[in-house]
């Protein structure tokens, strides 16, 4: 599903100073598990997601997702590959003067669907996080976690295979932060492959997943979860 085998990212700035974000970093990640992604400030988190989500692109080393080489491919062919590939950040950027339907339902009229089938499948992704009932509210009526919840149903609307969260519970309480990752797992369950980028000593230990911890831009250590159980069905 995503298979990253020797990848290198470096970046230079403006006054040709080289920074190695990722080193060498190979691993396999296959479809339906969940992965938390731990590392320092600065260790290279953010920098794999963005690769996998097509944002940026290796400097060195292959990268498939979905059995396409994403390093090989040329930049204008990464749009497409965004499509496969739901995001949720710290910071929800939610629009705040519209409704949560409105909000949810933005991605699929973006890639062209019907504002009737926009609103169907945006009020079932609301109701899979819990939300259905709240649909005309405005993100400011509801918590931080709820907020973050609503993010969620708008990065999965679309039916990405990927899921990739970057601090999503930086800002909630432990509790509220369990639920968002609840919310996250019930999608795994159901085939979505998600990669969670925490800090969290808490999280890491409260669900026992594979953890994957980059110290200084290299895979420092892959933590087995436990054996992954079939999906329930697929996600498509
Ligand atoms: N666009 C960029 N241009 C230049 N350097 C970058 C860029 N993106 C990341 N870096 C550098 O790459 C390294 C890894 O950064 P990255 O943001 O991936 O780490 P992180 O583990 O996500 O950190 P944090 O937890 O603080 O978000 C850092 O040294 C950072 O300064």
């Amino acid at each position: 599903m995503i298979e990253f085998k020797h990848v290198s990212k470096t970046f230079t700035d403006n006054r040709r100073h080289t920074q190695t974000a990722l080193h060498d970093v190979s691993f396999q990640i296959d479809k339906g598990e969940l992965v938390f992604l731990t590392g320092h400030s600065g260790a290279g988190k953010s920098t794999l997601l963005s690769l996998i989500a097509g944002l940026e692109q290796p400097t060195q080393g292959s990268l498939l997702i979905q059995g396409t080489d994403i390093s090989r491919l040329p930049r204008q062919a990464l749009p497409y590959l965004r499509r496969h590939v739901g995001v949720v950040f710290q910071e929800q950027k939610l629009l705040a003067d519209r409704s949560l339907l409105e909000n949810v339902r933005l991605p699929l009229l973006v890639t062209g669907h019907s504002l009737t089938e926009a609103n169907t499948r945006a009020r079932a992704a609301l109701d899979k996080v819990g939300l259905l009932a709240r649909e005309q509210l405005k993100p400011a009526a509801l918590s931080g976690g709820d907020q973050q919840r609503v993010a969620i149903a708008r990065a999965l609307v679309n039916r990405p295979a990927i899921l990739l969260a970057d601090e999503p519970t930086a800002n909630l309480d432990r509790d509220t932060a369990i639920h968002v990752i609840e919310v996250l797992r019930d999608f795994v369950r159901v085939g979505v492959t998600a990669i969670i980028a925490t800090h969290d000593e808490f999280l890491l230990s409260r669900f026992p997943t594979r953890i994957l911890t980059l110290a200084q831009g290299r895979l420092a250590t892959d933590r087995p979860g436990p054996v992954a159980s079939a999906p329930l069905r697929g996600h498509a």
